[in-house]
């Protein structure tokens, strides 16, 4: 299992950042004092993995934005678990609502990709969420639900992932979900694993939350019972503010 602590907090770099902004970046991160419970990971895009891997320190594991679904080969443009591996990436981000509404990925899609990175040993950050209109429309379990389905109908096992709530009006927006709009999802998500998996992987298996944490308003989310961690976007592009948002969490 890449990583034990109680806590995990990963930074979803997207697609930002040249090689100069990345460099800056982690030298930030390296200067920084982190807590020790945390698990911290940060998943820059592929082409600066190398980079970031070779300069980061090792208190920080790297995860990528995404993986092929099976071995490589004759597929262009993608990149295999076995390449991920090879530039020392623990995780992988899976399931992200930006893959899932911008490029199409099915929940199957996604499963599949989650089955082969954790055959693989690569843990998976596994996004779910639901958008604007769907929680509007009393759906946010619901869909919560569905994504969670179809994890757990692909995934050998659950000893390799977190779980990452993301909800989609929340992401990039400002928009931060209530401390009690959070737990009460992450609430809901461990009960159905409970329900659906087992209670054992229900209180082991940390359910981070994303969706415009910053420095200012980490500190009242982590204190939420159900809260374990969090997926940053843009917060986690300025190493000092990143550094707050981890040491929030205990
Ligand atoms: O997409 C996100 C969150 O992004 P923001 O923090 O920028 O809302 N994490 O994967």
């Amino acid at each position: 299992m890449a990583g034990s602590g109680k806590f995990f907090v990963g930074g979803n770099w997207k697609c930002n950042g040249t090689k100069d902004s990345i460099s800056k970046l982690v030298s930030d991160l390296n200067s920084a004092t982190l807590e020790s419970d945390v698990d911290v990971v940060v998943a820059p895009p592929f082409v600066y993995l190398d980079q970031v891997k070779n300069s980061l320190t090792d208190r920080i594991e790297i995860a990528a934005q995404n993986c092929w679904t099976g071995k490589g080969g004759a597929f262009t443009g993608e990149i295999s678990v076995e390449q991920l591996k090879d530039l020392g990436c623990k995780w992988v981000v899976l399931g992200h609502s930006e893959r899932r509404h911008i490029i199409g990925e099915t929940d199957k899609f996604i499963g599949t990709k989650a089955a082969y990175a954790l055959s693989q040993n690569l843990g998976v950050i596994a996004c779910i969420g639901e958008l604007l209109e769907e929680r509007e429309a009393g759906k946010t379990f619901d869909v919560c639900f569905q994504h969670m389905k179809a994890f757990a109908d692909a995934v050998p096992s659950w000893d390799n992932i977190v779980i990452a709530y993301e909800p989609v009006w929340a992401i990039g927006t400002g928009k931060v979900a209530t401390p009690e709009q959070a737990q009460e999802v992450h609430v809901a998500v461990r009960d159905w694993l409970s329900k659906n998996v087992s209670a054992e992987v229900a209180s082991k298996t940390r359910i981070i939350y994303g969706g415009s944490v910053n420095g200012g308003n980490c500190a009242e989310l982590a204190k939420q019972e159900d809260i374990d961690g969090f997926l940053v976007g843009g917060a986690s592009l300025k190493g000092p503010e990143f550094a707050t948002i981890i040491n929030s969490v205990t």
